[in-house]
């Protein structure tokens, strides 16, 4: 069975829900502490949500220096599949493995809403099963989810196709391109605001489509 894990750090919130995700949708969830200095042999690692280190500094800025950071970079660099979520999303961004950063919503307040996405590429470890181009609706709810990268970066991600997601039906936090999500250009590593482990059960809803990001890793692992 292909094993997950999912990194505590000091101030996550959202890591019971993943990996309680992670076996709704048929994978093994493997806890791990930030301060383990080993991935435990999993097979992918998801960075999750919530507000490490109390967002201090900046969001993720601390997190990047735990040391399961120096273990999930590493990894990354081997092909491992990771996915970082909200909070993740931030660190992968802190840690170098993604480009640019998140910053303050443009209205500057938290924003929390059931939000409508395209999926521009669907050829990553964490994307497909989806269909290019097609209209997934996954919770929202942070307070620092703008995206912004130079516009030299912001060329590269749109040339290359590394634009993983995009807010439709309304940019909710002012980030350039209505980007949602990106990967990096092997596509094993990828980021995004809105939260799948939050969309896997009927009974919470909005959807179901987070279910494709757990599917997609399965097929990606089986296939390697
Ligand atoms: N839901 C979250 O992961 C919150 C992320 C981040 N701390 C923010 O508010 O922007």
């Amino acid at each position: 069975m292909t094993r997950i894990g999912v990194v505590t750090f000091p101030g996550s919130l959202d890591d019971q829900d993943a990996r309680r995700a992670v076996e709704l949708c048929g994978a093994e969830p493997v806890a791990l502490w930030h301060d383990a200095v080993d991935l435990g042999g999993v097979d992918a690692v998801i960075l999750p949500g919530g507000f490490s280190y109390g967002d201090y500094l900046r969001c993720g800025a601390i997190a990047r220096f735990s040391p399961i950071m120096t273990e999930v970079v590493a990894a990354a660099g081997r092909g491992m599949p990771v996915l970082g979520i909200c909070n993740g999303f931030q660190v992968l961004c802190e840690s170098h493995l993604l480009p640019g950063a998140l910053v303050r919503n443009d209205r500057l307040t938290f924003v929390c809403r059931d939000q409508k996405l395209r999926v521009e590429n669907n050829t990553t470890a964490w994307t497909n099963d989806f269909a290019a181009g097609q209209e997934i609706t996954i919770v929202l709810k942070n307070g620092e989810g703008s995206y912004m990268a130079d516009d030299e970066t912001l060329a590269r991600l749109e040339g290359e196709g590394l634009v993983a997601f995009r807010y439709v039906g309304g940019n909710p936090n002012g980030s350039r391109n209505d980007i949602a999500g990106i990967t990096n250009p092997r596509g094993n590593v990828v980021g995004l605001m809105p939260h799948p482990e939050h969309n896997v059960e009927e009974l919470t809803g909005p959807s179901l489509d987070g279910q494709g990001f757990f599917r997609s890793v399965e097929a990606f692992l089986a296939r390697v």
